[in-house]
């Protein structure tokens, strides 16, 4: 059976990554901390992906087991020297913990077989896989480093797919929407998995979907979490306030991206409709404090308000709904959130000037920081 290696048991990982690999006929190694979840994977063998809708239909994902990270190396190493595909979906930051280990693998696996890997990081952030090549690279040697070449392929990719925090604990099964998006960027021929869509740029498909699922997404949850810590989603989005704020958020990235990458204007507003109707799927019970985790990362200066923001001013555009996104996303003081702290703690203790250079690599005394301040004194 084919083997494919993804590190990261979570929402993601089982809801998403690993069951297209499970449905091609992969059978799927699992790399995670969480012994909860790998002893489980190692007990039932299979767990349950469910959609949210009406219906609740099914789908049974079979074929996978479970390591962890920490206590059993030498099992993942083998295992990577045996896979065909490793992907990962851990969250950006955690990609520099994992590489001293997958470099491990790829150092043993090039000893062992001419066979061709292909790594892929499906996370939410611009040139995942490529961040993470760096931080492997920087954990081999010269003489592995060439030996990579022609056998071990890194694919940047952009995934899609809302998984909320699942309210099961001590089950695998995963609640997931229907609709899903996986772009990967590579100019070879490489083996089909179900669901994978081969893109030869990929830079249009993840601005497009950064900058609209997520956008969007990101404005819904800080101006909902203004209005109640506990709300979900759907329900944020009954405020019409918070809808008007979203469409003409979205209106903004929307204009940046028909600009930048020559998109349809009529297309795009209709890709922008979908997703706003996806948002509001009460099925999905996606709380405001999940989808506005870790604000530091969320306003860093390529991520999804501020790198839109900074490349509509560039462009001359409107930036004015994202600068009052960014706002909102200073004001979330989630006390369960170690960012949010870390955020509250700089904002409190320099200003929000201060804690925007630092955060976001906006200049203190830059137009769209003068904006955000505007915007940020009348939503407190
Ligand atoms: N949940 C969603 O709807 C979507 C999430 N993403 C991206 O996918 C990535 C993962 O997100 P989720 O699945 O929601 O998060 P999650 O928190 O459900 O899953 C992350 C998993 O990584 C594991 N992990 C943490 N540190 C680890 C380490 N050092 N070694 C091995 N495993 C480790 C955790 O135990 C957890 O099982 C993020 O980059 C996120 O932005 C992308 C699209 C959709
Ligand atoms: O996963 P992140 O980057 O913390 O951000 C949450 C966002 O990612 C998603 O989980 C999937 O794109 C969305 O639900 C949400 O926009």
């Amino acid at each position: 059976m084919k083997q494919a290696v993804h590190f990261g048991a979570g929402n993601i990982g089982r809801g998403f990554i690993g069951a297209l690999f499970s449905q091609s006929g992969y059978h799927v190694t699992f790399v995670d901390i969480a012994d909860q979840i790998i002893d489980q994977l190692n007990d039932k063998k299979q767990y349950q992906v469910k959609l949210a809708t009406d219906q609740q239909e099914s789908v049974t994902v079979k074929n996978v087991s479970g390591l962890n990270s920490l206590k059993q190396e030498e099992e993942v190493i083998k295992a990577i020297s045996e896979a065909t595909y490793l992907t990962t979906a851990i969250g950006p930051n955690i990609l520099p913990h994992i590489a001293p280990l997958i470099a491990k693998g790829l150092a043993s696996r090039v000893k062992e077989t001419d066979e061709k890997l292909y790594v892929i990081a499906c996370e939410n952030q611009i040139s995942a896989t490529d961040l993470l090549k760096g931080y492997i690279l920087e954990n081999l040697d010269q003489a592995t480093k060439e030996k990579l070449a022609d056998k071990v392929y890194f694919f940047n990719s952009a995934v899609d797919r809302i998984v909320p925090i699942q309210n099961n604990e001590g089950s695998l099964d995963v609640l997931v929407e229907p609709y899903y998006e996986w772009v990967v960027e590579t100019k070879e021929s490489i083996p089909a998995v179900e669901g994978m869509s081969i893109v030869k740029e990929l830079a249009p498909f993840i601005e497009r979907k950064l900058f609209t699922v997520n956008t969007g997404h990101a404005v819904i949850a800080y101006l909902g979490y203004l209005k109640n810590e506990n709300s979900t989603i759907d329900q944020s989005l009954e405020d019409a306030g918070i809808v008007e704020q979203v469409k003409k958020t979205l209106g903004e990235t929307g204009a940046y991206l028909i600009k930048q990458y020559g998109l349809d204007a009529g297309e795009h507003q209709q890709y922008i409709e979908k997703i706003i109707n996806r948002f509001k799927n009460s099925y999905l019970n996606d709380s405001v404090n999940r989808v506005g985790r870790s604000p530091l990362r969320k306003l860093g200066p390529n991520d999804r308000l501020v790198r839109p923001a900074v490349e509509a001013k560039k462009a001359g555009l409107s930036y004015t709904n994202l600068a009052k996104a960014i706002a909102a996303a200073l004001l979330f003081d989630f006390n369960e959130d170690e960012e949010a702290l870390k955020l509250q703690t700089m904002i409190k203790e320099h200003g929000v000037a201060s804690a925007l250079k630092e955060v976001s690599g906006l200049d203190e005394n830059s137009e769209i920081t003068e904006e955000v301040i505007n915007h940020y004194n009348n939503l407190k």
